[in-house]
């Protein structure tokens, strides 16, 4: 199943926090929605799973919007925060409570424990589970309606190495299945391990949308008998060039196939053109200008621009 957002807008006080954002989210790939704190990355997952009003524009899933899905509980299952825990309950008899709530089957409470490793722990009060504990119940709970699309706002908050592991080989596994999930971050070099594809947001809009493998941004390495006059063109462009071998240049800011044109036109000989790969850090920073936030990295990961968050 397809999640599809078009024109999606939504101001609070003014102020448009989602502007006019379109993308698509394709099965069998784990898709990372990236963007910097406050990009509106959680206000788009709220309109997708109907819990804010857009102002305009559409966020449906197999082409409708959540409060028209048949049985929404087991088209889309997510996962916005991991907080709102009763304390005093335990991680079994929170999905327990989940399950009558939406009429699943309560067997499917300790399948979800199973799957997320927290069958050991199921009997436990929730009040004592640790933050990657409780990320990994806030997965269960949006298991056990067994969705096609999965929605995971933030889930490697908290996880140690360990859990990010486990998490990288489960949405594998989930996307393998040839099911849907839109994982959210604003820790580029996690998500980097963790997804197929990125959606980049920044102050509400698209940045960018496509493969990891196919990231602009990266460099290009290049051989040619002919390696300074091809310096010369390349520059002449505006790309940046570095000389690695008398017959050898990496590009900056051009892709192969600009390349290869512009060789072509000045007749110049090209024995290799290989695109190495650009890397999250280098894509944002290039398309946003560094990010809307302020400050450092958070967390175990590098954050995009990562400011305060606001308004919370
Ligand atoms: N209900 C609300 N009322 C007013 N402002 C809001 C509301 N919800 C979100 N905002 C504001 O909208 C902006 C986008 O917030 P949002 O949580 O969608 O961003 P985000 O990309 O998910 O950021 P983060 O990584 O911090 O979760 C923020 O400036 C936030 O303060």
């Amino acid at each position: 199943m397809k999640i599809q957002v078009r024109g999606l807008t939504k101001a609070f006080g003014g102020r448009r926090v989602v502007d006019g954002l379109t993308f698509e989210v394709e099965p069998a790939a784990v898709t990372g929605f990236l963007g910097p704190n406050g990009a509106g990355k959680t206000t788009t997952l709220r309109m997708l799973l109907g819990l804010v009003a857009p102002d305009s524009g559409s966020a449906t899933v197999d082409g409708r919007p959540y409060a028209e899905l048949p049985d929404p509980g087991r088209t889309i299952g997510a996962a916005l925060e991991a907080t709102g825990f009763h304390p005093a309950r335990t991680g079994r008899d929170h999905l327990a409570v989940l399950c009558t709530v939406h009429g699943f089957d309560r067997r499917r409470a300790d399948e979800a424990l199973e799957t997320v490793g927290l069958a050991e722990a199921a009997r436990r009060r929730v009040g004592g589970y640790s933050q990657g504990m409780r990320q990994r119940l806030a997965l269960a709970a949006a298991l056990l309606g067994d969705p096609e699309v999965l929605v995971l706002d933030e889930p490697s908050n908290g996880l140690d190495p360990e859990g990010i592991a486990w998490l990288r080989q489960f949405l594998r596994t989930w996307a393998d299945a040839g099911r849907t999930v839109l994982v959210s971050s604003h820790l580029l070099s996690e998500m980097e391990q963790l997804v197929d594809r990125v959606v980049i947001i920044d102050r509400g809009r698209l940045v960018h949308a496509g493969p990891l493998a196919h990231l602009p941004g990266g460099q290009v390495s290049v051989h040619s008998p002919q390696a300074e006059a091809l310096r010369t063109a390349l520059e002449a462009t505006g790309a940046r060039t570095h000389r690695t071998r008398p017959d050898a240049l990496t590009v900056t800011g051009l892709p192969c196939a600009e390349i290869g044109r512009l060789a072509h036109r000045h007749r110049i000989e090209l024995h290799e053109l290989t695109p190495e790969s650009g890397d999250l850090e280098t894509l944002f920073f290039t398309l946003t200008g560094g990010g809307s936030g302020s400050g450092s990295g958070t967390g175990n990961g590098i954050g995009i621009g990562a400011g305060s968050r606001e308004g919370k």
